[in-house]
């Protein structure tokens, strides 16, 4: 259950860094974990096990948000750019027609190592979770392998967080090992454009201007790099968006639906949203960059349920249930593609 926290939990994981895990540092990190997850849901990590800092991967977002529309829209999945075969992986550009409190393009990628040899089809979508990632061409964007680096990196990460979340829950440590292979796991570059606010914005909290929509996430675990804009918020037992501001060199994880869901209420998914970056202050001249990291199982692995008597679930079905309501899947997003074309 969540409660009524003021602020969320920091904790340092700088035992991760090293070789195995001593004894105490395994029950020390993963009672306090366990207790996060099962509390407020979403916590500061700090002392990260990652060989790049906020600088650098911002940098890279930069890199790619930059490069003129008509080069992210060659990238963008076919439901923005008809003529594309991409479905999962890609570009997705603002939508200003669809609700203003969702503006932010995004590119994601998923792993480098994943086998795309069969495809996995469905009746009910067109979409293929496994497909091959797509990027700029090497003379216009640098960054591929660095950020290849870093999703890989960010597995590894996660992947020791579910470890040690086994073992508070007096598993074996590799009780989720299955969930590793073939990981659909999606790291999503995302840029909110500043918005401009009328004067009388802020007077009444129901009209508080947004990039980000209230929403749980939807899988296992998500690792967050948030920049310094400010935003983020986290919703309490009480009803209270509790903010999230930024910490240096931190990053946010926090537990999905999927995971609360198959530990049997254990673990809370919690809400959050992100308000609209105003151009009114210096520093959001870009407006926001974030960069979540969803930790995702493989299509076709069988989520199974903490408690053995309960069905698990399959992980492809669950993400295209999902997906049906996010704005950068919509089947048809009514997106003017001609006038972004270009060159
Ligand atoms: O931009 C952020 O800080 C949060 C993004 C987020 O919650 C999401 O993409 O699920
Ligand atoms: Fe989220």
């Amino acid at each position: 259950m969540t409660t009524s926290f003021s602020c969320l939990p920091i904790v340092d994981v700088g035992a991760l860094k090293e070789g195995p895990l001593s004894e105490g540092d395994t029950q020390s990190l993963s009672t306090e974990l366990y207790s996060i997850f099962a509390t407020t849901g979403f916590a500061y990590l700090v002392n990260l096990p990652l060989s790049f800092d906020h600088t650098e991967i911002f940098n890279v977002a930069k890199e790619f948000f930059e490069l003129p529309l008509a080069q992210k829209m060659r990238l963008a999945k076919t439901s923005f750019r008809p003529g594309n075969i991409n479905t999962y992986r890609g570009y997705f550009p603002i939508q200003p027609h669809l609700a203003s409190d969702n503006l932010k393009e995004g590119f994601e990628i998923g792993s480098p190592n994943l086998d795309h040899a069969a495809p996995v089809t469905s009746k009910t979508s067109k979409v293929v979770l496994s497909e091959p990632n797509v990027w700029p061409s090497q003379d216009i964007f640098s960054k591929q392998a660095r950020l290849e680096q870093m999703h890989s990196e960010l597995q590894a990460f996660a992947a020791k967080l579910l470890s040690l979340l086994a073992i508070a829950l007096g598993k074996d440590p590799a009780f989720f090992s299955s969930w590793l292979v073939d990981s659909l796991s999606t790291l999503r570059l995302l840029h909110y454009p500043p918005v401009p606010l009328s004067p009388t914005k802020y007077t009444n909290e129901d009209e508080v201007k947004l990039s980000c929509t209230p929403h749980t996430d939807s899988g296992i675990l998500t690792l967050l790099h948030q920049d310094d804009t400010g935003g983020l918020e986290v919703l309490n037992a009480s009803g209270d968006w509790v903010p999230a501001p930024y910490v240096p060199s931190s990053i946010v994880v926090n537990i999905g639906d999927l995971m609360a869901k198959v530990s049997g209420g254990r673990f809370t998914a919690t809400m959050h949203r992100v308000r609209a970056p105003q151009p009114k202050l210096p520093s959001v001249g870009y407006g926001r960059f974030s960069i979540p990291f969803f930790f995702e199982p493989g299509e076709n692995c069988i989520v199974g349920n903490f408690d053995d008597d309960k069905e698990g679930v399959v992980y492809g079905e669950h993400v295209r249930k999902k997906m049906s309501t996010w704005v950068e899947f919509l089947e048809d997003s009514g997106y003017d593609t001609v006038s972004t074309e270009g060159n």
